[in-house]
């Protein structure tokens, strides 16, 4: 067995924390050689204690650059949350390393920047969101797909009318995962699966045609090919990230056992439903905005995240984060990106349009 060396971004959070366990339990077979967040000083200090590795909290990128290129790694696994997330992800390829990658604003605003730039560096990157993860498994396996089904829980209002007046804390309960606060939320408005919508188009250059998505309330399906002989392949687990995150932190080096708790089938019902673009316009907009390209994914993510900042601090209503992202989308975002730089420009565009109109 070889001890996988990884590099964690974002430590403190719901996806470090579970990678942390994964090494603690004996799930991964793993050693961390470094490990940031953003503000948990404290929780951060004493990982580091216990894991006997250096930290770094992330206020400047340029430091951050250098605090990653002082490391010995194998990977890094990025649970950073939001669009600072593609910095950092630039910024561990760049400094040589492979990407275990659950941000998936990395992929949404970078698109074929950061693909291209991962392959000009020579560098892998490897799925860690629970669809793509299913997705580029069943692919390994399979090779030559047709299209892909991505399964939506549907969030904790599925089929509930009137949601004026739902708080944060009924929209971050989820009916089956347990994340942070801001993907919680989108997955109750089903901005989540549009972000994955948009993340599938990419990463394994789809167009939106080929890119169903099925309402399946269990969350145990984590997503299916399609093969152009008719057949169906699906990847079924419990909902639980530690499978997707030590299969990609792992990278096939070490055999895996006894990862997550296999499924009893007799305990299972499995039901799909379509989903509906009234009662989920976000998800809509986001398929308009994978087939419009240009910038239209960066600013489909930057109102978003905008519009649930503002929900979260009580300042707009659940039902205004679809109309403020929907607004944005309407300014043209036509331009295509080739830096850094540029994707950031959109991005402070979107985000500027998004709050003048609140
Ligand atoms: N949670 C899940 O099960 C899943 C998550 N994802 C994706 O993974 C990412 C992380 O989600 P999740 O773990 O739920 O989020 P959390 O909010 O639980 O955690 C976010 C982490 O990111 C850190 N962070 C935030 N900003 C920065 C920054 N600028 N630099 C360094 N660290 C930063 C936070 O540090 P601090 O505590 O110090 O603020 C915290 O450690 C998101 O992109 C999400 O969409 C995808 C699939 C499943
Ligand atoms: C665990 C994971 O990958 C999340 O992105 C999950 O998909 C959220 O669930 P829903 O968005 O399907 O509610
Ligand atoms: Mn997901």
């Amino acid at each position: 067995m070889i001890k996988r060396k990884v590099i964690i971004l974002g430590s403190t959070g719901s996806i470090g924390t579970t990678c942390l366990n994964a090494i603690r339990n004996g799930s991964l077979y793993g050693e961390v050689t470094g490990l940031v967040a953003r503000s948990s000083k404290d929780s951060l200090s004493e990982l580091a204690k216990e894991f006997n590795c250096p930290y770094f909290i992330n206020d400047n990128s340029n430091k951050l650059k250098e605090f990653l290129s002082s490391l010995d790694g194998d990977i890094v696994l990025n649970g950073i949350a939001g669009a600072p997330g593609l910095e950092a992800s630039l910024i561990a390829l760049n400094c040589g390393f492979d990407l275990a990658l659950a941000n998936k604003e990395s992929i949404v605003m970078g698109g074929d920047f950061i693909l291209n730039e991962a392959k000009r560096l020579n560098r892998k990157i490897i799925p860690v969101d629970s669809e793509h993860s299913a997705i580029y498994n069943l692919i390994k396996a399979h090779n030559k797909i047709h299209s892909v089904v991505i399964t939506a829980s549907g969030g904790p209002f599925y089929q509930k009318k009137n949601l004026d007046n739902v708080t944060v804390e009924e929209a971050i309960n989820h009916p089956t995962w347990k994340m942070g606060k801001k993907i919680s939320i989108d997955s109750a408005t089903l901005a989540n699966k549009g972000l994955e919508v948009i993340e599938a188009g990419f990463l394994f250059n789809l167009s939106p045609k080929d890119i169903e998505v099925t309402i399946h309330r269990q969350s145990v399906i984590h997503s299916m090919i399609r093969l152009d002989n008719g057949a169906v392949y699906a990847q079924l687990s419990p909902p639980d990230m530690t499978l997707p995150i030590v299969g990609a932190v792992n990278d096939e080096v070490n055999p895996l056992y006894n990862v997550v708790k296999p499924l009893s089938f007799e305990d299972l019902t499995l039901t799909f439903k379509k989903w509906d673009e009234e009662e989920f316009p976000l998800l809509a907009l986001a398929y308009k905005a994978l087939e419009q390209k240009g910038s239209y994914p960066i600013a489909f993510n930057a109102a978003n995240e905008v519009a649930v900042g503002l929900f979260i601090d009580h300042k707009i209503k659940f039902t205004s984060i679809a109309n403020i992202t929907k607004e944005v989308l309407m300014h043209d975002f036509s331009t295509t990106c080739n830096s850094f730089e540029e994707i950031m420009y959109q991005d402070q565009r979107a985000r500027a349009i998004a709050l003048k109109g609140f």
